[in-house]
């Protein structure tokens, strides 16, 4: 026979096997949605019954309904193939493994779910150490037709005549697709240490480190999908949450978890975390710096102290016929002693009260006859409607975003930052809060978090904010089971804590490639990354993976050559596919950059059929965006360095590397991480005739 009837007839047993899968789904359907069904008439019936009976029901049909939905989501996520790969091993068994378990009505199985430890040798067995595994094959399908399969034969002794080998590998057919808006699971071709940081322990921190383009997002998405399956109960009740760098990496991998099933899942970005706030603009790299450091945390904790900027600076009453008066100095005292107590400001209105009452008893006191006693004073002052008045503009409830608002104010900033920062850094902090109208950045979003829990949840009823950007404060942040951070080389001191605060009980899976860093000062980080694991002494597991599926070789040997003062041969991944084209670099003048990206960007679209992204500085951006936009074409994109974090395209245009350079110090970083964005084809755009070699 030849390789194409081969092929085809092989195909043709899989289709077999896919069609009696598929079949019993449906049969599992009609059952899952009969329990549904079934648990609503408990419900109904619960009515009608005696309350003791009435719980028992209620809570059989609160089993029943989630577990039936839980059956009916994973049934319908998004399949490309829900039969994708088979085992034939020694033992003479066949396994086929899939997104979900399946067993037919005499509960054999006819799919393995792929995080079953049944299903580990899928992944794990090598022709090293085969497990027993002759032949491993991935099908690939469309809907529900087997288009395709790729075999690889472990044990080639083992194998016996009637066991046909065919295709060419499937990983590499699988990177060699094109490349769309949204990440795609990789269930049928994770590789083996892929799969070792997939399947670690819940416990404690697992922490996945790599290269560019080595699965490490694509990992962290398939271990929470793992942990969901086998630890439902703990992941799922408190629930899970994913931690990205920007919404537009939130987007881009937002499909992976659902098309395995699993759809309840928060994923948030940096600039998102904090209910009720959107940030959509970022600081110039050296005032994140600033907010990002560790000082700020003393900075607001003495924010929270200062009177606001129309707080009245005199008190005066009339009681008795005497004018008791508490001026600026007096009110600053009653006000400090108010903010050493135990309560945090927005819950200290009742003792501030207090404190001025006594503050005004003791000037009372010091009058000669003074006619009332202090009892009496405290009473009837404490229910004048103007001692009220004044109490609620004096101790206002404050809202974080009135607090950052407050230090666009230079003296005042410089008065609360003392010498924790420098006069250029309080300029540069005033400058970037001076625009009422700009909104916040992400870097300031952690800034409102840290004071979120300084000022304290206001009493409920009395509280209405002034500043409608942010609803009262949750409480209820730090429940997560668990909490995965992408790209968590990148979190500034003062990110970890509010990410912390949101993992106070929980496991945490740590993705990250410390060589794309952006971030300065890495100790620090380092320092505060370990307080939001609970302290250095939390158990830590670690896994290095060292091979980049993204880039193909040619495009991963230039970005190795332009890193070279960043990053050590040794902590370079190998790029295992090669397409036969060079990157091409192109030099142009000055004024004809943004032209020729633009027509770069056009020749690309013509030679892939995915995504084609323009990467450029951000000065670069909103001209080069509106160009781009003139094309109309829906596969490209424009984005700056940061911006293309995460991200992946099939083709890339780099607009003048050494301005993304020049944007930060941490530039070099961003080159490395721009240029290794593309799968097929990568053209650099300069006005430096000695680039690469040349810096
Ligand atoms: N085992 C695999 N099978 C198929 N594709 C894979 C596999 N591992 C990774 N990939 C693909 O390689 C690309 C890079 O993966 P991913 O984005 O997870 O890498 P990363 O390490 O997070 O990259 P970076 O840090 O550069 O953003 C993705 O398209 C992903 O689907």
């Amino acid at each position: 026979m030849s390789e194409t009837s081969v092929r085809e007839a092989e195909i043709a047993v899989e289709q077999k096997h896919v069609d009696v899968v598929y079949t019993r789904v449906a049969e599992m359907r009609g059952e899952a949605e009969a329990m549904r069904d079934r648990g609503d008439e408990l419900a109904h019936g619960a009515r009608n019954e005696a309350v003791f009976e009435q719980a028992a029901m209620l809570f059989e049909r609160d089993v029943m309904v989630r577990h039936a939905n839980q059956i009916l989501r994973s049934l319908d996520a998004e399949h490309e193939g829900l039969v994708f790969g088979r085992l034939d091993t020694t033992d003479t068994e066949t396994m086929y493994v899939g997104r979900l378990g399946v067993r037919d009505s005499e509960f054999d199985n006819l799919v393995t779910d792929w995080r079953a430890p049944a299903a580990a040798p899928f992944y794990q067995a090598t022709a090293e150490q085969p497990m027993g595994v002759i032949r491993r094959r991935v099908i690939r399908s469309t809907g529900q037709s087997v288009v395709d399969i790729d075999d690889d034969l472990l044990m080639p002794e083992a194998r016996q005549e009637t066991m046909p080998v065919v295709g060419e590998g499937a990983l590499i057919a699988s990177l060699t697709r094109a490349r769309g808006e949204n990440m795609r699971d990789i269930v049928a071709t994770i590789q083996k240490e892929q799969d070792e940081a997939i399947r670690a322990p819940w416990r404690g921190v697992t922490e996945i480190t790599g290269g560019p383009g080595t699965g490490k997002t694509a990992v962290a998405l398939h271990r929470v999908a793992y942990l969901l399956y086998r630890d439902r109960r703990r992941m799922g009740g408190a629930g899970v949450l994913v931690v990205g760098p920007s919404p537009a990496f939130t987007s881009y991998i937002s499909r992976v978890l659902p098309s395995m099933g699993e759809d309840t899942v928060e994923l948030r970005s940096l600039s998102d975390l904090l209910d009720g706030v959107k940030a959509t603009r970022t600081d110039p790299g050296p005032v994140a710096a600033v907010k990002g450091s560790l000082r700020m945390r003393r900075v607001l904790k003495k924010a929270i102290r200062e009177a606001p900027a129309d707080a009245p600076t005199e008190l005066r009453i009339v009681y008795h016929g005497e004018v008791l008066k508490l001026d600026a100095r007096e009110l600053a005292r009653v006000r400090a002693s108010v903010h050493n107590g135990r309560r945090p400001p927005n819950q200290s209105r009742v003792d501030a009260a207090e404190a001025l009452l006594e503050a005004l008893w003791r000037k009372a006191e010091s009058y000669e006859d003074f006619p009332v006693k202090r009892a009496e004073l405290i009473t009837e002052l404490g229910e004048r409607i103007d001692f009220h008045r004044f109490v609620v503009v004096w101790w206002q409830l404050l809202t974080p975003g009135e607090v950052l608002r407050g230090l666009s104010d230079r003296r005042r900033l410089a008065r609360t930052a003392g010498r924790g920062l420098t006069r250029a850094e309080v300029d540069l902090l005033a400058d970037s809060w001076a625009d009422p109208e700009a909104g916040f950045t992400v870097a300031d979003v952690a800034l409102l978090d840290e004071l979120r829990v300084l000022l304290g949840r206001p009493p409920r009823r009395r509280h209405r904010s002034r500043d409608n950007q942010l609803p009262p404060p949750r409480e209820d942040y730090d429940e997560y089971s668990h909490i995965v951070v992408d790209e968590a080389q990148d979190l500034s001191p003062m990110q970890w804590r509010m990410v912390g605060r949101r993992g106070k009980y929980a496991s945490w899976t740590v993705v990250g490639d410390p060589v794309q860093s952006s971030w300065p000062d890495p100790a620090e980080a380092r320092q505060a990354q370990e307080a939001a694991f609970g302290g250095p002494r939390t158990q830590h597991r670690r896994f290095a993976l060292r091979t980049n599926y993204r880039n193909s070789a040619e495009i991963f040997a230039l970005a190795g050559r332009v890193v070279t003062h960043v990053a050590t041969p040794d902590q370079l991944p190998h790029a295992v596919r090669s397409t036969g084209v060079d990157p091409l670099v192109q030099v142009c003048v000055e004024d004809e950059l943004d032209t020729t990206a633009l027509k770069a960007a056009a020749d690309l679209l013509s030679e892939v059929d995915g995504t084609v992204g323009i990467i450029t500085a951000s000065s670069r951006l909103p001209g080069l965006r509106t160009a781009a936009e003139g094309l109309g074409e829906d596969r490209l994109r424009v984005v700056d360095g940061l911006e293309s974090k995460g991200l992946e395209y099939d083709a890339v245009v780099l607009v003048e590397p050494g301005e993304l350079v020049a944007e930060s110090t941490t530039g070099p970083r961003t080159l490395y991480v721009a240029l290794t964005r593309a799968t097929q084809r990568l053209t650099v755009l300069t006005t430096d005739e000695t680039w690469p070699d040349g810096r």
